[in-house]
C-alpha cells in the first residue's frame, strides 16, 4: 500500500488529520488526552508528556478559545505523507439531506450584538472585539467526518483542512471539529517561527471585476487596516520575550474561495531553542484575530454580548512533536459535528466604523467554507 493510500485508510478509520498543500499528517490509535483539566494546563504539560517518547509520537488536537475550558490535545502515533489528503471520490458517500437549519442568533440578533459592541467601543471600554454566530444544521443521516474533510481539502487548497476529535475518538457519538483554516497561528521548526495572522475581510464576488474591486477596497480600507494592526501588534508584543528577531512586513491580500483577507507574514527567531511550539501557543492565543483588544475587556464583552459557547471554535488546533516543533492554525472556518448535527461558526472583528449589516454579510461568507463542503451545490 502506498503512503497516501495508508493515510486515506487511517482517515476512514477515524484518524485525527491535518492536511494542507504540502503534507498530510494523521494521528491514529487510542490517543489518550494530554493531562490537564484545562486547555492551558494541557499546553503547559505537552512538552513534558512528549519527553523521551519515541520519534513519531505527537500531541495533536485542539485547545478552546477560552483556555480555561477543557482541551482536546491527545498523544498518539503520527504519520506524515507529502501532499494533501486524497480520498478517492468513488469511496465518498452520497450527499446527506439537511432536514433543518437554524441560525443562532438570527442575523438581526447578530446585527444587534454588533451595535452593542460598537457602543462599548465608543465608550472606550474596548478597541476591537470579535463577535461570532452559528448555523445549526440537522441532517436526516449522520454526517461523515472523513467525507467532510475530503471535500474541505478539495475545495480549499490554500488552507489547512482538519478533523479533530473533541471527545474519545472511539465513541461513535464523539463530537469532532472539522474545518479548513486559512490562518496559521504559528509554525515552529528549530529556532524559526512563522506566523500568518489574518484580520480585515471582504466577501468574494463571483463577478471578476467586482471581486477585484472588493480586494482593492479592502487593501485601501482604513477600518480594516486598523482591525488588522491590533492583531500584528499583539503578536509582536507576545513574541518579544521569546525572540531575538521579529520581522513584520506590510499586510498583503490573501484569498480563500469565499473571502478576501488582509494577512501579515511574520517571521521570528527564538532566543532559546528550549521554547517549544506549545509555549508560543500559550503566549499568543487568543490573538485579537478571534478575541479582541485589549484582551481582558474583549473577553468580557464577548462573554456578555455573544451568547455562545465557542468551545474549540476560534481555539488553536495543531500538533507538536518530540523536538518541540509544531504547527498550529486558528480554528476558524470550522464546525462542530456529532451524529446528524453540524454547527457552523463564523465571527468578525468589530472596531470603530464597523457596519452591522456588513458584518452579517462577512460572517455569512465565512460560513460558506464549511457549508459548500457539507452541502455541495
Ligand atoms: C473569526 C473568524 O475569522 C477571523 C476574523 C477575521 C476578520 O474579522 O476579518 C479574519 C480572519 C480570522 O482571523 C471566523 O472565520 O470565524
Amino acid at each position: 500500500m502506498s503512503e497516501p493510500e495508508a493515510a486515506a485508510l487511517a482517515v476512514r478509520a477515524g484518524a485525527t488529520v491535518f492536511s494542507n498543500e504540502k503534507s498530510t499528517l494523521v494521528q491514529t490509535g487510542p490517543r489518550p488526552l494530554v493531562p490537564g483539566a484545562s486547555g492551558l494546563e494541557q499546553l503547559r504539560r505537552t512538552t513534558a508528556a512528549l519527553e523521551g517518547a519515541p520519534v513519531g509520537l505527537i500531541a495533536a488536537g485542539a485547545v478552546p478559545f477560552d483556555l480555561r475550558g477543557p482541551g482536546a490535545l491527545r498523544l498518539g502515533t503520527s504519520a506524515s505523507t507529502p501532499g494533501p489528503l486524497h480520498l478517492p471520490p468513488a469511496t465518498r458517500r452520497r450527499q446527506v439531506t439537511v432536514a433543518r437549519s437554524r441560525p443562532r442568533p438570527a442575523p438581526s440578533g447578530y446585527a444587534d450584538a454588533v451595535r452593542t459592541a460598537l457602543a462599548r467601543i465608543a465608550d472606550g471600554e474596548v478597541a476591537k472585539v470579535v463577535l461570532a454566530r452559528t448555523l445549526e444544521l440537522e441532517a436526516l443521516d449522520d454526517w461523515s467526518v472523513p467525507d467532510l474533510v475530503a471535500e474541505l481539502v478539495t475545495r480549499n487548497p490554500g488552507a489547512t483542512a482538519l478533523a479533530v476529535p473533541l471527545d474519545d475518538p472511539d465513541d461513535p457519538r464523539a463530537r469532532w471539529l472539522v474545518g479548513a483554516s486559512p490562518e496559521l497561528l504559528l509554525r515552529r521548526r528549530g529556532p524559526s517561527v512563522l506566523l500568518r495572522p489574518l484580520a480585515g475581510s471582504a466577501p468574494r464576488s463571483p463577478e471578476p471585476d467586482e471581486d477585484i474591486r472588493r480586494a482593492d477596497a479592502l487593501l485601501a480600507s482604513d477600518k480594516d487596516r486598523r482591525e488588522h494592526a491590533f492583531v500584528v501588534d499583539a503578536i509582536v508584543e507576545a513574541l518579544q520575550p521569546f525572540c531575538r528577531t521579529i520581522t513584520t512586513p506590510e499586510p498583503e491580500l490573501v484569498a480563500t474561495p469565499a473571502v478576501w483577507h488582509l494577512a501579515t507574514r511574520i517571521t521570528a527567531l527564538l532566543t532559546d531553542t528550549g521554547t517549544t511550539s506549545v509555549d508560543l501557543v500559550a503566549a499568543l492565543h487568543p490573538t485579537p484575530a478571534v478575541g479582541g483588544s485589549p484582551r481582558p475587556a474583549a473577553m468580557r464583552v464577548i462573554d456578555e454580548v455573544e451568547g455562545l459557547d465557542r468551545g474549540c471554535y476560534a481555539g488553536a488546533v495543531g500538533w507538536q512533536d518530540v523536538h518541540g516543533d509544531g504547527e498550529w492554525v486558528v480554528a476558524v472556518r470550522c464546525a462542530e459535528v456529532s451524529g446528524r448535527r453540524l454547527r457552523v461558526f463564523a465571527g468578525a472583528g468589530i472596531v470603530a466604523g464597523s457596519d452591522p449589516d456588513a458584518e452579517v454579510a462577512e460572517t455569512a461568507a465565512k460560513m460558506r467554507t464549511v457549508l459548500d463542503s457539507a452541502i455541495p451545490r
